[in-house]
């Protein structure tokens, strides 16, 4: 798309931002000028009567965000392309929501923004999409500021408030679900329901009649008519996990679907209206599946319209960090032991090749959450954990769930084996065992009894002042359940 040459105004408050930007625009052909405040940028705004808005966040007198509905109010219509060093998805986000047209990650390439002035002018479209009522942007899910997840942001930006397919790609445990569930939730359907559906977890024979719905007598066994995803999904998001697992004969119904936007149920003949937006993903090389035979061509072009590539956990950097201390956090919110990570946890943990990705990661916090006896995690921790894992799928969710310490025991005691591997362990074990579960337990009881010392001791069935003999003895902060509640 080109959009030919336009005024363009220019506001950062970075003199060699405003050069480099000027000369490379005007070298593209457009008329440029530039601000450096908020102040300037109005006192131009009238005189220069731009056609596309290119701004800086961060101004001396004011947020660049904020005065872009001003902006639009004055010139409606007016394509603003947003210019971030924060580079979070909240930024991407709130940039779209104050009707941003595009947003670029500083640093950015002169290439790139000269690419979007030029689809700006073309387009001068502005899309909308709002937070959910109430919603806490600080509250977002996706965490990490790394170049390739800013890449992911922007390109969420751009869809949420439009019904393009999305396709999400990415080993497993990016992060894909998540990325699917943001489209929905800062999109205009957010009201209305985010059905998900797991090709590779349905019976094969299954998948059509779970995806539209079935009639009475459809089949052995369908003694009554059925919803299928789709019509659950009315209005709403229908998410497509593991395309790539889907068999033929639906690949060829869900395309039939998608081409005439009305599906018919298993056994049925009345065509239904299909009112919603399709969020396919998947680990797997689709053009190679397509060579294969084992995926059509036209439904993969189909799905493919805004392809969303997630990085794997070893190309994000600095995220890893962020995202153990957000796991941490998560953990300790879940009722599990508050525990922080040491400069040296993080460097070990930037090194780890990560094949399981974000869950993998997840998972080890978990883990340590619960197995360290320190409040600080250190590298060699993390080492003993990564050296030795043991099965981490059960660790306990919540404080609450009765599953929850038998698992912690098992934890305790799978990494004495895998400490001491075909040896036994030295003797003592029970005093051991007992000594490092009596910890989580004290602590897991104290927070599912949100700091209240008399429920927490009945819980545990002992008398209250021996409960705070143990928790003086073991050092334990009685107030931290209550202030985490
Ligand atoms: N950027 C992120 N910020 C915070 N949490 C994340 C992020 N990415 C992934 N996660 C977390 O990692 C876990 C795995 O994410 P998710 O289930 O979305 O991955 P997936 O790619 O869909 O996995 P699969 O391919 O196995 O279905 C989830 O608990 C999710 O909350």
């Amino acid at each position: 798309m080109t959009g030919g040459a336009g005024r363009v105004l220019v506001v950062d408050d970075d003199g060699a931002i405003r050069t480099v930007v000027r000369e490379a625009l005007r070298r593209a052909g457009h008329i440029v000028e530039t601000a450096a405040s908020v102040a300037e940028q109005r006192r131009l705004f009238a005189s220069f009567d731009p056609q596309v808005l290119v701004t800086d966040v961060m101004l001396p007198d004011g947020n660049g965000l904020d005065i872009i509905p001003e902006m639009l109010e004055k010139n409606p219509g007016l394509p603003v392309i947003v210019l971030s060093a924060q580079n979070t998805f909240t930024t991407a986000l709130r940039a779209t929501e104050q009707g941003a047209f595009d947003y670029l990650p500083k640093p950015f390439d002169l290439g790139e923004l000269t690419r979007a002035v030029s689809d700006a002018l073309a387009a001068r479209a502005a899309s909308g999409a709002t937070l959910p009522d109430g919603e806490d942007a600080e509250d977002l899910p996706l965490i990490g500021r790394s170049p390739p997840m800013q890449e992911v942001y922007r390109t969420i930006a751009r869809v949420v408030a439009n019904d393009l397919t999305v396709l999400v790609l990415g080993e497993s445990g990016t992060g894909k679900e998540l990325v699917a569930r943001a489209i929905h939730d800062f999109g205009p359907r957010s009201s209305a329901p985010f059905v998900a559906i797991n090709m590779a977890a349905i019976p094969r024979e299954l998948i059509e009649s779970e995806l539209f719905g079935h009639e009475r007598g459809a089949f052995t066994g369908a003694q009554a008519r059925s919803a299928g995803r789709f019509e659950q999904a009315q209005g709403g998001t229908l998410f497509l996990d593991e395309i790539g697992d889907m068999p033929m004969e639906a690949q060829t119904r869900l395309l039939r679907v998608l081409q005439a936007g009305e599906f018919t149920t298993v056994g049925g003949t009345r065509s239904i209206r299909a009112d919603v937006r399709i969020i396919a993903a998947t680990h797997k090389d689709l053009p190679r599946l397509i060579a294969d035979g084992g995926f059509r061509e036209d439904l993969y072009y189909r799905l493919n319209v805004v392809p969303i590539r997630l990085p794997s956990l070893r190309q994000r950097g600095d995220d890893i960090g962020e995202l153990a201390r957000f796991f941490l956090d998560r953990a300790a919110a879940d009722g599990l032991p508050r525990k922080m990570l040491d400069p040296g946890a993080v460097a070990r943990l930037a090194q780890h090749g990560w094949p399981g990705n974000v869950r993998e990661l997840e998972n080890l916090m978990r883990r340590l959450a619960v197995l360290s006896r320190e409040d600080v995690i250190s590298a060699t921790m993390v080492e003993q954990q990564l050296q030795h894992p043991v099965s981490v799928e059960a660790l306990p969710l919540t404080a609450t769930g009765s599953g929850g310490l038998a698992d912690a025991v098992e934890q305790h005691l799978a990494r004495y084996f895998a400490t001491f591997g075909r040896d036994l362990p030295p003797d003592g074990l029970y005093d051991r065992i007992l000594a490092e579960v009596e910890r989580p337990l004290l602590e897991l009881s104290m927070a599912a009894a949100k700091g209240n010392q008399l429920r927490a001791a009945r819980l545990l069935g002992i008398n209250r002042n021996t409960l705070r003999k143990k928790l003086t003895d073991l050092q334990i902060d009685a107030g931290a359940a209550k202030r985490s509640d």
